[in-house]
């Protein structure tokens, strides 16, 4: 059987599926294959190994004849199309749970990077324009005590929260079910967005990006939110209205973003959000720690695996 992979892997995850599987490969380090070589090496493909940099769409589907398995080395999976999957009878898998830890980690310190303002810092010193100590040089926004607002209360949100709590912070969450183990071991409080909006000293967007989420925050969103407030979407980009975005960061509406995740990825290194000095914005790195990202491919290569071997995913997409 054959499996093709759309990014470069390292040689020791990649030993034990020589030995019985045909491997077709992406090259390069850090580029996806391009989407005619995805295309044409679908074709012939039993499993298909990919990530958030693909777009498996009805046309890749259609494409694919003998395809069983579609393994995304991610635990979102809005890039592919279920439906397509589904009336295809191919199984779709995905990593959640190893990659909750250390997505928290990076959305907590975006939180503190943006609240603190420490990429202006460091810009600062690179540009030379450090003068003296100023009595309020590089002033931010306190994190300790304040008021985080977590949209998306699942397995990173949980994570952010307990962040939180280490800070003495007042949690609030807005979901569309209850998580009685924030309210318990937590003490967060579930609110109403709008509610979330207005009290929140720190939005947090960790919802999945699905038609209900599709910009879920908007003019009428940021309108909510407090002037000194900071925003911090670690999700997907097409939660966030960019433009609605811009104008409320450009006008002080809200005092900052934070960003690891855009609309479009890469974003354009020209793109307006990324003029304005209350903007932190990362490369899509929440899950970017060493151990994660072998733990998400060891994941996504069981999942991949045990499709083609006929066995339950270790953790399929339903
Ligand atoms: N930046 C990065 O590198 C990474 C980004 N991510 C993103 O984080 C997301 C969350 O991951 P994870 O925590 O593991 O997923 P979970 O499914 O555990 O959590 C998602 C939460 O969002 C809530 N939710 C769903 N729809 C809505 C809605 N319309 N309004 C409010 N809340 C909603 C769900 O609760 P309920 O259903 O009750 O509403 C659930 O609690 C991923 O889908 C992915 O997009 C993940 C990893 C890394
Ligand atoms: O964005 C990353 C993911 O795992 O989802």
């Amino acid at each position: 059987m054959k499996i093709l992979i759309t990014c470069k892997l390292p040689d020791q995850l990649l030993l034990p599926l020589k030995e019985k599987y045909e491997i077709v490969m992406a090259e390069t380090e850090n580029e996806p294959m391009s989407r005619k070589r995805l295309l044409s090496e679908i074709e012939e493909a039993d499993g298909l190994f990919t990530n958030v940099a693909d777009t498996i769409d009805e046309e890749v589907f259609d494409r694919a004849k003998h395809l069983k398995v579609v393994s995304t080395m991610a635990v979102g999976y809005d890039n592919i199309d279920l439906e397509a999957a589904k009336e295809r009878g191919i199984l779709v898998g995905h990593t959640p749970g190893v990659l909750t830890e250390a997505t928290a980690d990076l959305t907590f310190a975006l939180l503190m990077a943006t609240g603190r303002r420490l990429l202006e810092g460091m810009d600062v010193i690179r540009e030379d324009q450090w003068k003296s100590w100023g009595p309020f040089f590089l002033t931010g926004q306190e994190i300790y005590g304040k008021t985080i607002g977590i949209i998306g209360m699942g397995r990173i949100g949980l994570g952010v929260a307990k962040r939180a709590k280490g800070f003495s912070m007042d949690i609030l969450y807005h979901n569309r079910s209850r998580k009685e183990e924030a309210e318990v071991e937590l003490g967060a409080r579930y609110v109403e967005f709008d509610e979330l909006l207005e009290q929140a000293d720190y939005v947090v967007l960790l919802a999945p990006s699905t038609k209900e989420t599709y910009h879920m925050m908007g003019a009428a969103q940021f309108n909510k939110m407090k002037e000194s407030a900071v925003f911090i979407n670690t999700s997907r980009g097409p939660n966030v209205d960019e433009d609605a975005l811009y104008e409320a960061l450009q006008s002080n509406q809200i005092w900052a973003a934070g960003l690891d995740v855009f609309q479009t990825e890469p974003i354009d290194a020209k793109h307006k959000l990324l003029t304005l000095k209350n903007v932190t914005a990362l490369p899509h790195i929440g899950s970017a720690a060493i151990e994660t990202r072998m733990n998400m491919a060891r994941l996504a290569i069981n999942n991949l695996v045990n499709g083609l071997e006929g066995n339950a995913l270790v953790h399929q997409v339903k």
